[in-house]
């Protein structure tokens, strides 16, 4: 996977003079600290975060934590002390702390486009004015401005309000329509500032949706603050922890809930549902975990109800519940075959955790086998490995 941007040991600090400020970083002080004594604001510290292609990277943490500052590092809003920023700029990598004027106004232009909370919409301008802004700043041509412009809002369904004004729309549209300007400017990475921090909440998770909906088809890098656990997790292929300008723990959605790297990220996590985030592949034993029971069978479940016999190829060339050969119901068909002690149930990685608890909920506490696409054998999940993700034990 191609890296977007990488961030590499930047500091960021705040004031007139930062040569004692970066020391002290260097010694480790807090930001408390590197205020008293020198004046300066820590902004963010030895952050250092590498974002693919087509990946939305979550920067979380409490206010004041440092998520803008790093985020408004990416096209130079904010100055990088120290550490270098590269942005991809076609087939190269610039350094965006240290390349030239043009360069910048470039990237701006074509690479990174900047998204501010609440959108702004212009009221006196119809919605497809609005969202060709962003273009006719950039100077770009009226015909390949309104071309744009009309893909845009056929992709988000609002071709038929292109001529209303913004203040005849609802505000949920509206913001739909923000959503679209941002995606318009075919920038392939996006900065989103809380995009919607401050809609009430059936409108945010309508934009979420549609936010995800849209990187479906566009594929775009998105780097997205947020102070908002449930949106981070629902909306981040990756998200990053901040505390007092550090970046404390960055992982996938399940790492950050199976694994916080430190009591702030524990109490950012105590009140999420992990079922929102866990799949079977989060929970299960590996295949090469689990029992023996001799002459090549394996037990799946701790009570020894149910085992397979693992070919070569990690096919199931035998397998038995209670001594007895089997019929196979997958997770999401349970409802059809009501449990009679004959089952073997299954299903794949990444269903989710909560499908699989249902399943074993009508089954009466039966174990799960997980296949991959080929087929293959790749671990079980009994009613314990569920109960210890959940409770985080
Ligand atoms: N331009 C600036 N000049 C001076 N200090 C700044 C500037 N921008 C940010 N800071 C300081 O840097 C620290 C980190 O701020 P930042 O805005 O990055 O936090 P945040 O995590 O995004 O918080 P919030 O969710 O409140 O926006 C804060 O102490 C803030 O006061």
């Amino acid at each position: 996977m191609n890296v977007a941007v990488d961030f590499k040991n930047v500091d960021i600090v705040f004031g007139p003079d930062t040569a004692d400020a970066l020391a002290m970083v260097d010694r480790g002080a807090t930001r408390a600290e590197i205020l008293e004594q020198t004046g300066n604001v820590l902004g963010c510290a030895g952050a250092n975060l590498t974002i693919h292609e087509g990946e939305i990277s979550v920067l979380m943490g409490l206010s004041g934590s440092g998520k803008s500052t790093l985020l408004r590092a990416v096209n130079r809003l904010n100055i990088v002390s120290r550490g270098q920023v590269l942005v991809k700029d076609g087939e190269k990598m610039v350094n965006v702390v240290s390349c030239d004027a043009a360069t910048l106004r470039r990237l701006r232009q074509n690479q990174v486009a900047m998204v501010f909370q609440q959108f702004g919409l212009l009221p006196w301008r119809t919605v497809e004015e609005n969202v060709g802004l962003g273009l006719e700043l950039a100077g770009v041509p009226d015909a390949e401005r309104k071309a744009r412009v009309d893909k845009q809002l056929k992709l988000v369904n609002l071709d038929p309000w292109a001529k209303k004004y913004a203040h005849e729309l609802s505000g949920g549209m509206q913001q739909r329509v923000g959503l679209a300007r941002a995606f318009a400017t075919e920038a392939p990475i996006l900065l989103m500032d809380e995009p919607f921090s401050a809609l009430d909440p059936l409108i945010r998770t309508k934009l979420q949706d549609e936010l995800l909906q849209l990187q479906k088809t566009l594929k775009k890098t998105i780097i997205f603050v947020s102070h908002d656990l449930e949106e981070a997790l629902k909306i981040g292929s990756h998200i990053t922890i901040m505390e007092g300008g550090r970046i404390v723990q960055t992982g996938a959605p399940e790492d950050i809930v199976l694994r916080p790297a430190n009591d702030y990220v524990r109490d950012f996590i105590a009140n999420v549902n992990p079922l929102s985030v866990l799949t079977a592949w989060n929970v299960m034993r590996d295949r090469r975990d689990l029992e023996s029971a001799g002459r090549g069978w394996t037990w799946l479940d701790r009570r020894k109800t149910t085992r397979f016999k693992v070919d070569k190829d990690g096919l199931v060339a035998a397998a038995e519940r209670d001594g007895k050969p089997v019929e196979w119901v997958s997770c999401t068909d349970v409802e059809q075959h009501p449990e009679d002690g004959t089952q073997v149930y299954w299903a794949n990685p990444g269903t989710p955790l909560k499908t699989v608890m249902l399943a074993m909920h009508r089954s009466q506490t039966a174990p799960v086998a997980l296949f991959d696409e080929q087929s293959r054998f790749v671990g079980a999940i009994g009613v314990r490995d569920v109960l210890s993700a959940v409770l985080r034990r």
